[in-house]
């Protein structure tokens, strides 16, 4: 694209001056980019749910004054969900009752205060306030709330936040512009609730975005999150921590050199820390990997968001805000996968299974073709798949649908149609773990996965190998997959055996290929004694009680 190959190329021939930061220019690797926006800098909801934070956040742009970022921010903290919630309590509260709404009242008093604390006019959002009361007034006269008003009614959260951010920053010197995504391009699809950015939003942001930058330079703060439907016209969010689809769509829109997302974690990390704190941070990342452990219910990213950077082949960057001297996770388009086994444990929960039969004799053609016609026509979207002859079992996502009466209706629906031609048994909550790691070691994981499972005497209920190959999905009962997750995590990432058994396999193969190579033979037979060594040693320690990774 003209725009984003011309940005580079500019940031590559550099430029001097003490830009739009407001703060000298360090001379380092980054100084020449000179004067052009070269990252996008994005912060979710937990970097910027107070004035502290923002305040921290405003320091850690100031912190890299070689950068010329465009920011991108999501709603303070938990804004989305009480939003959600207050338009929930409007449609059923009638009009007079809406100012009462507990959840309206958190978000006008967090908002305000915020903006007070940061020493800014209350007018900055007065406006929004206002509209959004009246938006909720609306909603209780009509006691309904669409998926189109629904989207409307969350977008304040990151009208709200990005005016004050833009505003703060001002205040402080840094010359910052606010942009609603909605206004500078973002087109999208019209399903509310998890639209797609259409391809006509590349070339429109890089020219808004860069025109706006040569002409009179200032940081620009986006709204995460928030597009424009191309037929309705009305606005549109990318789904649930769609911020990070945002980020990734300007990075490639205006070909930046580098996109960071800022969180509260250390970077993508071995499972997620609520359920298992000693979730250790992952350094490295293919696109392909953090798509599928997104994909596959990490809420650390959002499943679109690697597609632009990996179609602009622009590296992200998983930062933690509250650390920010912790390297984070750096995701790329390849990485080194000779010593990777496994790179993390994902979790989905309340997952919907069905085991289908077929009522005709072995032999018969066309059931898979006539099962997935009935899920096409259903609009129902499947996740896992296992089949043999006349049986198929899959795993469906109910979260892909907003509303929860619907879910119930939906599944009778799909229930019935199968009936048809089939014998099925529904299986509600079910849980899908999904081992995501290297392809090459994948009888190492399932031998490890396996023997703990057996050991904890877990049932996995069905098995599934994803076509990326990056992904071995187990599913189990619910309740017993928290249990899981944590003796897969301690068998897969804290055990030294795993460890070593994959540098023997890695000597191996590296003195097979080099054929009469001692060096490398005698190499690999000292990692066979430690192996052996470990597989002895590590049993007894744990019946002492002892923790091997202390060894
Ligand atoms: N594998 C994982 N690695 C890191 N964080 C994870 C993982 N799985 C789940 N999480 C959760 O994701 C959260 C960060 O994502 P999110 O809430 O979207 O951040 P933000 O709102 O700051 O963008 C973490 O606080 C953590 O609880
Ligand atoms: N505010 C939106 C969008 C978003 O990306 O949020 P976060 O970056 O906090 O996950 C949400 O809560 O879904």
């Amino acid at each position: 694209m003209v725009v984003a190959g011309s940005t580079r190329r500019r940031a590559r021939e550099g430029g001097d001056g003490d830009g739009v930061l407001g703060a000298p220019v360090v001379r380092g690797p980054g100084a020449e980019l000179g004067d052009q926006l070269s990252v996008v800098m994005k912060f979710g909801g937990s970097s910027v749910s107070s004035a502290a934070r923002m305040e921290e956040v405003a320091g850690l742009i100031l912190a890299f004054p070689e950068e010329r970022p465009v920011v991108v921010l999501s709603a303070m903290g938990k804004t989305t969900n009480l939003l959600l919630l207050a338009g929930e309590k409007a449609v059923g509260c009638g009009v007079i009752h809406v100012s009462e709404i507990e959840e309206w009242n958190t978000i006008k008093d967090l908002h305000i205060k915020t903006v007070d604390e940061l020493g800014l006019q209350r007018s900055v959002i007065h406006d929004m306030l206002d509209e959004l009361e009246q938006l909720l007034k609306g909603i209780a006269m009509m006691k309904e709330l669409t998926l189109r008003t629904r989207d409307y009614l969350v977008s304040f959260g990151e009208c709200m936040s990005t005016r004050i951010f833009a505003a703060y920053l001002n205040k402080i010197g840094v010359k910052a512009r606010q942009y609603d995504a909605f206004d500078i391009g973002f087109i999208t699809t019209d399903d509310f609730g998890n639209a797609d950015v259409l391809e006509a939003t590349y070339p429109a942001v890089a020219k808004r975005l860069h025109g706006d930058w040569i002409r009179d330079p200032a940081i620009p703060v986006v709204t995460g999150f928030l597009g424009k439907g191309w037929k309705s016209g009305a606005v549109t969010t990318l789904g649930r921590g769609g911020s990070d689809l945002t980020a990734t769509t300007i990075g490639k829109a205006l070909g930046l050199r580098e996109i960071q997302v800022w969180k509260d974690v250390d970077g993508v990390l071995t499972c997620d820390p609520n359920i298992y704190p000693n979730a250790k941070t992952v350094p490295y990342l293919t696109f392909e990997e953090a798509t599928e452990l997104a994909y596959f219910g990490a809420q650390v990213l959002h499943p679109q968001s690697m597609r632009p950077a990996r179609e602009g082949d622009i590296p992200v960057r998983v930062k933690n805000s509250y650390n920010p001297k912790a390297p984070g996770t750096l995701i790329t388009n390849q990485r080194e996968m000779d010593k990777v086994v496994l790179t993390s444990i994902v979790l989905k929960s309340n997952v919907t299974m069905l085991d289908i039969v077929s009522t005709r004799m072995l032999g018969q053609f066309g059931f898979l073709a006539r099962v997935f016609a009935i899920f096409e026509d259903l609009g129902i979207s499947v996740d896992c798949v296992a089949t043999s002859e006349v049986s198929i079992s899959v795993s469906l996502d109910p979260s892909k649908i907003w509303s929860r009466e619907l879910i119930q209706q939906e599944l009778d629906n799909v229930v019935e149609e199968l009936e048809k031609i089939a014998i099925v048994h529904l299986l509600q909550q079910r849980a899908i773990i999904s081992l995501i790691g290297n392809v090459r070691r994948s009888s190492l994981i399932l031998e490890k996965a396996f023997h703990v499972l057996r050991k904890s005497g877990v049932n996995v209920q069905m098995i599934s190998q994803g076509a990326s190959k990056v992904n071995v999905s187990l599913i189990v009962h619910d309740s017993e997959a928290k249990a899981c997750i944590k003796a897969l995590h301690e068998a897969l990432f804290e055990d030294d055996d795993v460890l070593t058994q994959l540098e023997v396999e890695n000597l191996l193969m590296a003195s097979w290929n080099n054929g009469k190579d001692m060096v490398c033979m005698l190499r690999s037979s000292l990692y066979w004694v430690r192996y052996w060594k470990c597989l002895a040693v590590i049993p007894s320690a744990r019946s002492e009680g002892h923790d091997p990774s202390n060894k």
